[in-house]
């Protein structure tokens, strides 16, 4: 797996991950999903160079113009209910993209909270069989729960190409995937890798719970 690291560039995107990282600024649910959703289109944008293009001729009331525009045809995939913000900026970019949502929840499986399991339980997605895929959602801490979305979305027909995209990951979800996707077909894109993740598997320092900051507390 071949790994992109916004923040080892200079650019406003880390001033968005700044933000939605910041105790003084993340409580404005708003501005946390905005900032999410922008991340979203940057790195739409960025992996948009990594698709295939062809040259068509476009009609201008006053002449033709060729336009070199992508062939790919995207599919948007996100895990429920962190994903929203990022999944809507990537559409932002991706217009014409088709869809897929899966739902996955991280439960504790001692009354300790230190053993983390996840769950999937809905799926709705297009057929997937040649497509290019976009997995897309904002936190990697352990990687289970990229990995069960991916295993859950190949059900529904296998993809030519994939890629993902996370904000924050950890090393350790890095190297999750990277067994997972042994070899460069797959890349994963992300805003920032942290080093470590707590007992809770809470990436450190990371932002805390990004499910609750985009929509508040859940029972
Ligand atoms: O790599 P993992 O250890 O599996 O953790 C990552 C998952 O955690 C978050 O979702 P969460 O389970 O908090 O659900 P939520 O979106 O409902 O808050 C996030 O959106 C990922 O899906
Ligand atoms: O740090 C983490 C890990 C998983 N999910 C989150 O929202 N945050
Ligand atoms: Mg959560």
């Amino acid at each position: 797996m071949k790994v992109i690291n916004f923040a080892e560039t200079n650019s406003v995107l880390n001033q968005y991950v700044a933000e939605i990282r910041d105790v003084a600024v993340q409580g404005d649910r708003m501005r946390f999903r905005r900032n999410i959703e922008r991340i979203g289109e940057i790195m739409a944008y960025e992996m948009s160079k990594e698709l295939t293009y062809s040259v068509k001729q476009v009609q201008t009331p006053l002449g033709v113009a060729s336009v070199s525009t992508p062939d790919d045809e995207v599919v948007i995939a996100t895990v429920f209910r962190a994903g929203l913000p990022l999944h809507t900026g990537f559409l932002n970019m991706f217009d014409h993209a088709g869809n897929a949502f899966v739902s996955a929840y991280r439960y504790y499986k001692d009354k300790e909270c230190r053993t983390v399991d996840v769950h999937i339980e809905y799926i709705a997605t297009p057929d997937l069989s040649k497509k290019t895929l976009l997995i897309v959602d904002p936190m990697l801490a352990t990687g289970e729960s990229m990995e069960l979305a991916w295993k859950a979305f190949v059900t529904k027909g296998m993809p030519a190409k994939l890629q993902i995209a996370c904000v924050i990951a950890s090393q350790q979800g890095v190297e999750h995937l990277e067994k997972l996707f042994p070899g460069d077909e797959v890349t994963l894109w992300c805003a920032a890798i942290d080093p470590e993740m707590n007992e809770h598997s809470y990436i450190v320092p990371g932002l805390g719970d990004a499910g609750d900051l985009a929509f508040g507390d859940k029972i």
